[in-house]
C-alpha cells in the first residue's frame, strides 16, 4: 500500500497457493437483502487495482459512532491513520476454475463490518476457499448501507446518477445501547437476524453455485456467472469474530448445511439456553489471551467439555493476544499506537493470525472432510504450540 510509514504496516499477504480475489455482491437493494465481499481463489493478476480496505467515508462515520467519538474529527483521524490502507486482494479479478471450491460464510464483530477481515479471509481464499464476509443490517455494524426504491417523481437526470438504476443509497448507524437498555434482548434479536442473514448469504451463494443469472444491485465488472459450479455444498462452514462468534453457534443450530463452525474470541452473551443443546455440529473456538472470562467460558463450556476427550468440540487460547488480534486493525498501527489503543498485544500480530488460520484451516479439513494437506497442523487444533494453550488461560468457575 501506499502507506509511507517507515515500518511497512499493512495486512499480510496471504500464503497459500492461489492468487486472491475480492468482489461486492448485494441482492436485493433493500436492508432486508444479502450484502458480502466474497473473496476467492483467482488467477494471477498483477495489475489488478487494490481495493481501499475503508470503502467509504461513511465507515469512518460509522466507527465514530461505535467509539462515542466525534465523526468530523475522527474522520480526519482515522483517514491519516488508515485511509492509504489496501487490502490483499485484486479487486474483481477473474476467478481460477479449480473444480469445487469449499465455502466459508464469515460474519463480523459488533461495531465493525464486511472488509476488516481480509488477513483471515483472504488467506482460506488462498488456500482454495470461497469466502463470503457478510455485512449485517441488524444495526450492529458500524455502518453498512441498501438502496431506497426507485424515485417516484421520474425527474429527467443529466448526468448517470452513480447509484444503480438510479436507485437511493441510504446509510445504516452502528445502534448503540439506551441508557438503561437491558442488553440481552437487543443482542439476542440481532444474533437470530444475523444467523438468518448468514443462511440467507447461503441460498444465495447456492444459486449463484447453480448458474443462475443473479441481480447483483452494485453492478461490479466481475462476471458471477463464472461460479457456476465452482462451490462443494457439502463442504460448507460458518466463521465469525465476538458477536460474529455467536452468530456462528446461532447459525450452526439453524442451518445443518453448515457442518461446523469456527468461533473466534466469541462473545456468548447474546445466545439464549435453548441453542446449546440444538447444535450437534463440530465447532472449534480460538480464543485471545485478554478478552475470555469467567461467564463467557463458562458458556463455552456448554458446548466445548472441560477434558480434551471430545473430537468434534475444541478450544485453544492464542498466547499474548487481545480481541483485536483477530481484525485488521492489529496489522495496521505502529507498536505503541497498537497498544496504547489495545488493537495489539504482547505476540506479533502476524505470527498470532498464523497460527489461527493454520488451526483453522487443519480443523475445517477434519470437519469438511476435505483431502488438502492442512492436516499438517492438526496439533494446532489441539494447542500444541509454544503461542499456544490448550483450552483457556481463564480460571473457571468450577
Ligand atoms: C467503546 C465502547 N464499547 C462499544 C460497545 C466497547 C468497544 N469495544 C472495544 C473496541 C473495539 C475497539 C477499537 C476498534 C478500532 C480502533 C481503531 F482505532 F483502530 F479504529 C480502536 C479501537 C473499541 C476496541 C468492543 O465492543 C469490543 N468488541 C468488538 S470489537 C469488533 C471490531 C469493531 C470495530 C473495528 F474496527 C474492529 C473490530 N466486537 C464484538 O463483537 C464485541 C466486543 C465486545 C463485546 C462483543
Amino acid at each position: 500500500n501506499s502507506n509511507s510509514c517507515s515500518n511497512n504496516l499493512g495486512i499480510p499477504p496471504a500464503k497459500g497457493p492461489n492468487g486472491v480475489g475480492c468482489s461486492d455482491f448485494m441482492m436485493d437493494h433493500t436492508e432486508k437483502g444479502t450484502f458480502f465481499r466474497l473473496y476467492y481463489p483467482c488467477v494471477a493478476y498483477e495489475d489488478a487495482e487494490k481495493p481501499d480496505w475503508i470503502p467509504s467515508k461513511e465507515y469512518f462515520y460509522g466507527l465514530a459512532d461505535f467509539m462515542n467519538i466525534n465523526r468530523g474529527l475522527s474522520e480526519h483521524i482515522f483517514n491519516y491513520l488508515f485511509g492509504s490502507f489496501k487490502i490483499p486482494a485484486a479487486m474483481n479479478a477473474p476467478y481460477k476454475q479449480n473444480g469445487k471450491c469449499p465455502v466459508v460464510v464469515f460474519s463480523h464483530g459488533l461495531g465493525a463490518f464486511r472488509t476488516l477481515y481480509s488477513a483471515i479471509c483472504s488467506e482460506l481464499a488462498s488456500q482454495g476457499f470461497i469466502v463470503a464476509a457478510v455485512e449485517h443490517r441488524d444495526e450492529s455494524a458500524a455502518a453498512t448501507f441498501f438502496y431506497h426504491g426507485k424515485t417516484e417523481e421520474p425527474e429527467e437526470k443529466e448526468e448517470a446518477s452513480e447509484a444503480p438504476e438510479n436507485l437511493v443509497e441510504e446509510w445504516m448507524y452502528y445502534r448503540s445501547l439506551k441508557p438503561g437498555e437491558s442488553e440481552f434482548p437487543l443482542r439476542n434479536k440481532q444474533v437470530k437476524q444475523r444467523a438468518d442473514e448468514c443462511i440467507k448469504a447461503l441460498d444465495i451463494l447456492i444459486q449463484i453455485n447453480s448458474g443462475k443469472k443473479m441481480e447483483n444491485v452494485l453492478g461490479t465488472e466481475f462476471d458471477w456467472m463464472t461460479l457456476a459450479n465452482s462451490m462443494d455444498l457439502c463442504r460448507i462452514a460458518v466463521m465469525g469474530h465476538s458477536f460474529g462468534g455467536a452468530t456462528v453457534i446461532e447459525a450452526l443450530g439453524k442451518e445443518v448445511n453448515f457442518k461446523c463452525g469456527i468461533a473466534l474470541d466469541a462473545w456468548m452473551l447474546p445466545l439464549d439456553e435453548e441453542i446449546y443443546v440444538r447444535v450437534k455440529q463440530p465447532i472449534f473456538f480460538i480464543n485471545s489471551e485478554k478478552f475470555q472470562w469467567a461467564g463467557n467460558i463458562m458458556h463455552m463450556r456448554k458446548l466445548v467439555p472441560p477434558d480434551s476427550s471430545s473430537t468434534q468440540r475444541k478450544m485453544v487460547t492464542i498466547k499474548g493476544t487481545v480481541h483485536q488480534s483477530f481484525p485488521d486493525f492489529t496489522f495496521l498501527t505502529g507498536n505503541w499506537i497498537g497498544k496504547i489503543l489495545k488493537l495489539k498485544g504482547e505476540i506479533d500480530p502476524q505470527v498470532a493470525i498464523d497460527l489461527c488460520n493454520k488451526a483453522s484451516l487443519a480443523f475445517l479439513q477434519r470437519h469438511l472432510g476435505m483431502d488438502k494437506d492442512f492436516n499438517q497442523w492438526d496439533r494446532l487444533i489441539e494447542g500444541k504450540d509454544d503461542n499456544l494453550i490448550p483450552g483457556t488461560n481463564v480460571a473457571e468457575i468450577p
